[in-house]
Formats: structure tokens, sequence, C-alpha cells
């Protein structure tokens, strides 16, 4: 029934995740409920292992910054990309070595530099003017940033548009024609030290081909910067391995990204007599399959659409909202029947957009029933918001038959953090 996905199994018409009742989960936790499985999201990270044994794999925390996940990444011996002086506390803080961070971003502030370089963390420069002003950060803190250079390889990867970000048109890196350059100037900048090159073409790729065609004209570039001199000790081909989350849909494993690129880049370093560091930056195909969001039905409403009205809506799951993504919904209290109704899923925020799913078959529903969302690992917690005064959910992590909160549910407090009134306005 869950293909691949061998964390999930139905007992008495129950979903279970690992050993764990998703519905005794949603009765004592409460909903809307992020649930990762431990150990599948072991497995996944051991997968990437398995395939890429030299490599190194810099978890993108992007796409899940829990520091209990962030842990488990630890422990599994990922390293970190990082977009933010905000995700480097929080992968300082799970244990993760500063040799194995490489903190990312087009849009860098003074702020983030003095953060990256005092941590002492590997920086990826995104544009020539960012060079310029990382060296000159660099010098006067007595210091020197090792760098890499993103790279924009203009290759298209197939994905939806909002989430590809290595063609010539995305705000992503510097346009491939003009890295030997900037390479070369960056040798001679006092406060920076290039040690290599970094892309990342897009998310959700189902395809490996456009890997192999990124990890190409990466030892194009790379041959260009040897030419002028540079020394090229690593190459980062970034992340976007796409998952299966329609059930008949099939996705790419982490050994076919490495059939895929370990031939272009190892036929191409040894003609070029170097032996560079691979990275890879998975996020999505390392949590999303690992993590289901259990949400109560509150209405069915029989109308122009047989409506199902949840509790979470997208300010818990953004993705349907924003790329019409498509999540597998099943009744987590009646999980062995058949689908018996059509349903629109929709979420209690005050937007027409809010819709969770369309057309789904689910046995007939009732306020009180449960829903599953599988594939909720990736971009799903971490792009929750408060929008309309709803606080943001809680997280459990499942190990075999029992549970722990890993963050707690928030409360209208929440809502209150940060705000004062002026004592202009208290009468
Ligand atoms: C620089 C970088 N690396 C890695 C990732 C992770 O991508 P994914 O979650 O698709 O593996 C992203 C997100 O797209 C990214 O921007
Ligand atoms: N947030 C996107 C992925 C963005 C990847 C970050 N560059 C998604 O949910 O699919």
């Amino acid at each position: 029934m869950f293909g691949s996905k061998d964390h999930l199994t139905t007992i008495d018409n129950h979903l279970y995740i690992e050993d764990v009742d998703c519905c005794r989960l949603a009765a004592e936790e409460g909903t809307p409920l992020y649930v990762t499985s431990e150990r599948r999201l072991r497995e996944n990270i051991r997968r990437y292992h398995r395939a890429f044994p030299d490599a190194e794999k810099y978890f993108a925390v992007k796409a899940n910054g829990n520091l209990a996940i962030l842990q488990v990444a630890a422990q599994e011996g990922m390293g970190a990309d990082i977009f933010s002086a905000g995700e480097l506390s929080l992968v300082r803080l799970a244990g993760i070595p500063r040799d194995m961070i490489l903190f990312n971003g087009n849009s860098k502030s003074e702020k983030d530099h003095i953060a990256a370089l005092q941590a002492g963390v590997r920086i990826s420069v995104d544009s020539n003017e960012e060079l310029e002003h990382l060296a000159r950060t660099a010098r006067n803190l007595d210091s020197e940033a090792e760098i890499l250079f993103r790279v924009n390889p203009n290759v298209s990867p197939k994905t939806h548009p909002k989430i590809a970000t290595g063609l010539r048109s995305s705000k992503f890196g510097i346009p491939a024609e003009q890295v030997a350059g900037t390479y070369k100037r960056a040798m001679e900048l006092e406060g920076i030290k290039p040690v290599g090159l970094h892309c990342h073409i897009g998310s959700q790729i189902l395809d490996t081909a456009p890997f192999a065609e990124a990890a190409g004209r990466m030892m194009d570039i790379t041959r260009a910067v040897v030419a002028e001199g540079g020394n090229v000790e690593r190459i980062d081909l970034g992340g976007g391995l796409g998952i299966q989350y329609q059930p008949d849909s099939t996705a790419p494993l982490p050994s076919d990204l490495a059939k895929a690129v370990l031939p272009v880049i190892q036929d191409s370093c040894r003609d070029m007599g170097i032996f560079p560091q691979l990275i890879l930056e998975p996020g999505r195909s390392i949590v999303a399959d690992s993590t289901i969001m259990l949400t109560g039905v509150n209405v069915v409403k029989r109308a122009h659409v047989n409506f199902v009205a949840v509790d979470a809506g997208f300010n818990v799951l953004a993705r349907p909202m924003l790329y019409d993504s498509y999540h597998h919904v099943l009744a987590a209290n009646r999980a062995e029947e058949q689908g018996e109704e059509t349903y629109t899923i929709v979420g209690p925020i005050c937007e027409t957009g809010d819709v969770l799913a369309r057309d789904r078959r689910l046995p007939r529903l009732v306020r009180g029933d449960t829903l599953a969302f599988l594939d909720a690992g990736a971009y799903g917690f971490s792009m929750a918001s408060q929008y309309n005064g709803q606080p943001r959910p809680a997280e459990v992590l499942v190990s075999e038959d029992r549970w722990e909160l890993i963050r707690h549910r928030e409360d209208e407090s929440a809502l209150l953090a940060g705000q004062t009134i002026p004592s202009r306005l208290m009468w």
C-alpha cells in the first residue's frame, strides 16, 4: 500500500508510523502535528553514504530546521548547507562540524559574513560584488574567508519554475562564462582563499540527465579555472533529487544520481590531474518521506464541491498553495477503507486558495476523523507561518513504539512574541 515507505503500515484500519498508532498520536498530542520516523530519516542518509562513499553530504537545513532532526543528520555524518546566520546557529547547536558547513545565499549582509567568518565556516560567494564586500570584511577582522563560487550553469532542471535555480534567468550564481575570471581575481585578493565551485540547479528533479549536464558544465568551468592557475579542491553539486509524491510515479534514488554524475566528474578530474572533494546538498530526498502531517476534520460541507475542512491550512503546509504540489492523503483512522467519496481538502485560513488537495477519493468523512498528509518532512514545518493568528503546530519524533515531542505546539502567546505597544497608545 505504501510502496517503498516501509515505515508506514496499517493495523486494524489505523495508520501506523513505525510501531506507533497515528490515531493515538492525534488524540494525545493534538492536531495539526508533524510526525517523523527516525528510522526512515537515518535510512535515507545511509542510502546517500552507500551511493557516494567518498562525497561529503551537507543537509539542506531550509528543508527542515528542527534541532532533533539536525542532530540525527549530524550523528549520521552529515554536514550542512545553510542560508542564513539563523541556520548557522541551529547547525552549530546540533554539533555539525564547522569544516562541513557551507554558508550559501545570494543576498548576504555584512552581519552574515561576519557570522560566517567568526564561526570559521566556508562561504559560497554568489556574485562579483559579494566577493569584494567579503574581502573587505575579512581584512577588517584580520581573517581569511575560504570560499566556493556559486556558478550559474544555465541548465534546465525540468521542475516547477518557482524552484528551478540553475537557469540563466534565475537570481542565483555567477554566469558560467565569468567564473574563471572571478576566480583569478579572488586568488589575488587579500582576505580571500578560493577553494572550489558550487552549483544547485533546482529542486524536486525527477530525471538524472540535468544533473549529469550540470556536472559536465562544472567540469568545463573547472578546466577554465585550472588553466588560470586556480586550485579547485572542492566541487559542490548542490541538492535537488526529487521524491515520489504520487503513489504511481517513480523517482530516481541516490544510486541513480551517482551513476549519472560520478563518471562525468571522475573522468574529467582524472584528465586534469586533480582530485577535488565532491559535496552534495540534499534536503528533500533526506527528510520528505520520513514525515507525515496529521490534521483533524472540523467540517464536511456538501456544496457544489464536497469540501472537507481540516485544522491545517497553507499556514501549516504551504507547498500545495505555492506550487500546486501533490501530497498523498489518507484517513488515519480508516486507513484500510476504500474511497467512497471525492473531496477537496481545505484549511481554516481566510483565503480561497487555502486548498491542500483536490478531488481525492476517501472514505465517507465526519468531524473528528484524522487525515494524514504523506511526504511532508521537507519544506513543511520550515515554511509554516502564523497567518490568521494560527499558532504553529507541534512536531514529534517516532522511534519504534515510542515518540518524543521535538517541538512544542505554540499557543496564543507565540502570536504576541516580540510585539510591543508604544506607551502613548496605552490609555
Ligand atoms: C543551494 C541549495 N542547496 C541545496 C538545496 C536542497 O535542495 P533539495 O531539497 O531539493 O535537495 C537547495 C534548495 O533548493 C539549495 O538552494
Ligand atoms: N520550497 C520548495 C523547495 C525550495 C528549495 C529551496 N531552494 C518546495 O517545497 O518544493
